[in-house]
C-alpha cells in the first residue's frame, strides 16, 4: 500500500472503499476497493475530504483484477462464446447460441494451477442454450503479477480455445425397427415413438422407417437402401443383446460399416453399437432406450449432431460418470450422469 495525493493518483488502484455520507439521504461506498482513479474523480474525492488515498503499488508488472479477468476470458473463449464486462473482478463466459459445449479440461486445469488465477466451468459435452453461463473467471488479489496472466494466455494458445460452443445441425434419419414380435404384429411398436419424439427435440426428421424381422440380410439391405436414398443417420432398435435372435450387430457389420464399438460402459446403454458407413453414423440402440428417460442415446446424439465423429476411446472414457441413478424425477443434465472426464 502506498499513500499518494489524490491529484497524483489518476490511473492507480484504490485499496479500500471510500464512504460518502449525506445525512438522511445516503451512506455507502462512493468509490469501491479496486476502483481505478480517473481525472473526474479528483474533485469528488476532495469533496469527500480525501487529500490522500491508499493505492496498490501497481507498477508496470501488475494488472488490475478487471483487466486480468478480461484477458483470461478473451484468451480462453472460442467460437460461440462471448463474455461480460467485469463485475467486482469477475467476468462470465456466456453461450452466444444454442449448441454443444466443448471444454478443454486439461487446459482449464493448467489455468487453475497458476496461483491466484480462477477459471470455473460447467461440464463439457453438454447442451447449452443461448445466454447460458458457461464459466466464470477472476483473479484472487486486486492486482496480479502480469506474468501469471501471460502464462494463462500461453496455455490458451497451446491448448486452443478452452471453451467453445459447437452448432448442432439436424440430420435426416432412417429408422429400422427390428424384432419378429413387432414385425408379425404380436406386440405394438413402442420403441419408434420414443425415438421419433427424442429426435424431434433436435429437429431431426425421420425420413424413412421400416419394421423388419430378426434377419441379418434384411437389416443390411435396408441400411444401404436408406443411405442410398439420402439418410444422414441410421438408427436401429431391437436385437442388440446376446440372445440367438439378436442379429442387429451382425446386420450392421455385414453392411461394411466400420464398427467403432459394440458395448459401452454406460448404464443404461451397455448394449449400444456405434458404426460408420461412408461417414454416415449407424446407431444400434438397446431396448433400455425405450424404457428409460435418459440413456446413452442422450449422450451420443448431441455429439453426432455437432458434427463429431465419436471414437471408441471417447466412449470408453464415458464409464466415469456413466452410471444413471434412475431418479424418480429425472433431473438430467443436472446430475452426475454423463459427466465424464
Ligand atoms: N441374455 C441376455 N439378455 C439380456 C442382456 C444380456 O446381456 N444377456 N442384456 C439386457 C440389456 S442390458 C438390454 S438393454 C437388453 C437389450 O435388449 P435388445 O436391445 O436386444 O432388445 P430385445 O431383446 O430385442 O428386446 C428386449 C425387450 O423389449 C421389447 N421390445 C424390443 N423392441 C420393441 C419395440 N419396438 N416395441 C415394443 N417392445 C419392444 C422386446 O419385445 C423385449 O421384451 O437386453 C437385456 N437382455
Ligand atoms: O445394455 Mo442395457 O444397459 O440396459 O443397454
Amino acid at each position: 500500500m502506498l499513500k499518494v495525493k489524490v491529484e497524483e493518483a489518476v490511473g492507480m488502484v484504490l485499496c479500500h472503499d471510500i464512504t460518502r455520507i449525506a445525512p438522511g439521504e445516503f451512506k455507502g461506498p462512493a468509490f469501491k476497493k479496486g476502483h481505478i482513479v480517473t481525472e473526474e474523480d479528483i474533485p469528488e474525492l476532495l469533496k469527500l475530504g480525501k487529500e490522500h488515498i491508499f493505492i496498490w503499488e501497481c507498477g508496470e508488472d501488475f494488472l488490475h483484477e478487471d483487466v486480468a479477468a478480461l484477458r483470461i476470458a478473451r484468451a480462453g473463449s472460442g467460437q460461440g462464446v462471448s463474455f461480460t464486462e467485469p463485475n467486482e473482478g469477475k467476468v462470465n463466459l456466456i453461450a452466444a447460441f444454442r449448441g454443444l459445449l466443448k471444454i478443454n479440461v486439461e487446459g482449464v486445469c493448467l489455468i487453475n494451477d497458476i496461483e491466484e488465477v480462477v477459471l470455473s466451468t460447467r461440464h463439457t459435452n453438454h447442451i447449452v442454450d443461448k445466454g447460458d453461463i458457461l464459466a466464470g473467471t477472476r483473479v484472487i488479489p486486486l492486482v496480479i503479477n502480469k506474468e501469471k496472466i501471460e502464462l494463462a494466455e500461453q496455455v490458451c494458445k497451446d491448448y486452443g480455445p478452452l471453451l467453445e460452443v459447437k452448432e448442432m445441425r439436424s440430420l435426416r434419419v432412417g429408422l429400422i425397427t427390428t424384432g419378429n414380435e413387432v414385425f408379425h404384429g404380436r406386440i405394438e411398436d413402442k420403441f419408434s415413438p420414443v425415438i421419433k419424439e427424442k429426435l424431434s427435440r433436435y429437429g431431426c426428421p425421420v425420413l424413412f422407417h421400416s419394421v423388419l424381422p430378426d434377419e441379418t440380410g434384411q437389416i443390411t439391405e435396408r441400411i444401404r437402401d436408406f443411405i442410398g436414398n439420402g439418410a444422414e443417420m441410421i438408427i436401429i432398435t431391437g436385437g442388440m443383446s446376446v440372445d440367438p435372435d439378436d442379429v442387429t450387430p451382425g446386420g450392421v457389420r455385414a453392411s461394411g460399416a466400420e464398427i467403432v464399438t459394440y458395448g459401452a460402459p454406460i448404464l443404461p446403454g451397455a448394449m449400444f453399437l456405434l458404426a460408420y458407413l461412408d461417414n454416415i453414423p449407424v446407431l444400434g440402440l438397446p431396448a433400455c432406450v425405450m424404457y428409460f428417460k435418459t440413456t446413452i442415446f442422450d449422450l451420443i446424439l448431441p455429439r453426432i449432431l455437432a458434427g463429431e465423429r465419436v471414437a471408441r476411446k471417447e466412449i470408453t472414457r464415458m464409464g466415469y460418470g456413466g452410471l444413471c441413478l434412475r431418479c424418480q424425477d429425472c433431473m438430467f443434465p443436472f446430475c452426475s450422469f454423463g459427466k465424464s472426464l
